[in-house]
């Protein structure tokens, strides 16, 4: 394997229920360094592949190696250096930021000194009496960031850590992961639904869709696919004028129906305003459908 790979798995597969698939096929590769952004709608199997990762779920088909070891042989030794935040975390809202890190510090073995500097990485080492109750939600989820880090780990799982947070909360978070990146050395895996909320701090993105890895690349590889892969039909009474109107959309005129790409659908509203002042008469103006597009609709539409 690549020594580089800090996380490979290779034919990934996991059935919750007989006859039914939640994964198919996952080969997930993590170098080292990276901020892996593991993206996909509710309900893709991120989470199930994260739980396979961290051995709270039992390897059923496949292959996890995690540091270049096996995963099954090597758990332990494995897991010693992993932090993670897969479900909420249990904190004590009538404890303060301090004593709730130092309630799972013996069962990491991690020293004193190891709180102080944790509190600090988070930025929560001026919350004093504060108790966690009346922490904000960003607040209470850099301090679960806090409690996965006190093992010192080379890598860190997040499952949608930016859930339910406002946009500072989001702020803070992105400005946390890079940090520990970046100044700790740290591989960061972390899952979304959310493409916005990742984009600006992943380098590598992974897209899972019903079980299955759609793609995995670098986020500039991702936006060329989307490129080639949106496309607009368009068929108007004067094909040549319409291809100079539509010439930024690189159009291809073919069989009568001139094909552009676009982005988003202002794009499609400003084309065909374009088409319109030119005074176009236009019979077809048909977005063409294609499953990754769909994916990025829900990818890029606000859930609730
Ligand atoms: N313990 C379980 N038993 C049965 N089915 C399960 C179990 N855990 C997950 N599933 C199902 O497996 C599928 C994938 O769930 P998973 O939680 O991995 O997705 P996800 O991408 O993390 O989505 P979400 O963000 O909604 O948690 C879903 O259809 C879910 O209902």
């Amino acid at each position: 394997m690549n020594d580089n790979y800090i996380i490979k798995t290779t034919g990934l597969e996991h059935s919750h229920a007989k006859g039914t698939k939640t994964l198919t096929n996952i080969n997930l590769n993590v170098a080292k360094g990276d901020i892996y952004g593991f993206l996909g709608p509710n309900g893709a199997g991120k989470t199930t592949t994260l739980r396979l990762l961290l051995g709270l779920t039992k390897i059923q088909t496949g292959k996890i190696e995690v540091f270049g070891q096996e995963f099954s042989s090597n758990r332990l030794a494995i897991l010693r250096k992993v932090g993670s935040l897969i479900e909420n975390p249990s904190l004590y809202g009538h404890l303060r930021a301090y004593e709730n890190l130092e309630v799972y510090r013996e069962i990491y073995g991690a020293s004193k000194a190891r709180v102080t500097e944790v509190l600090k990485i988070v930025g929560l080492e001026h919350t004093g009496k504060k108790k966690v109750k009346s922490f904000s939600l960003g607040m209470k989820q850099r301090l679960s960031v806090a409690l996965a880090l006190l093992p010192n780990p080379e890598l860190l799982i997040l499952d949608e850590p930016a859930n339910g947070l406002d946009p500072t909360g989001i702020i803070e978070l992105r400005e946390l992961v890079k940090k520990l990146n970046k100044e700790e050395g740290m591989t960061i895996l972390m899952s979304s639904h959310q493409l916005a909320e990742i984009e600006k701090m992943v380098n590598r993105i992974g897209i899972i869709s019903k079980g299955e890895m759609i793609f995995q690349g670098s986020m500039n590889e991702l936006k060329q696919l989307q490129k080639k892969q949106s496309k607009l039909l368009i068929h108007t009474s004067d094909d040549q004028t319409a291809l100079q109107v539509l010439k930024a959309h690189e159009p291809e005129l073919m069989e009568g129906v001139i094909s552009v790409s676009y982005h988003n659908e202002q794009e499609i509203a400003k084309m065909s305003r374009a088409l319109y002042e030119k005074q176009l008469d236009i019979y077809l103006l048909h977005p063409q459908q294609n499953n990754l597009e769909q994916l990025f609709m829900d990818l890029t539409t606000q859930h609730a």
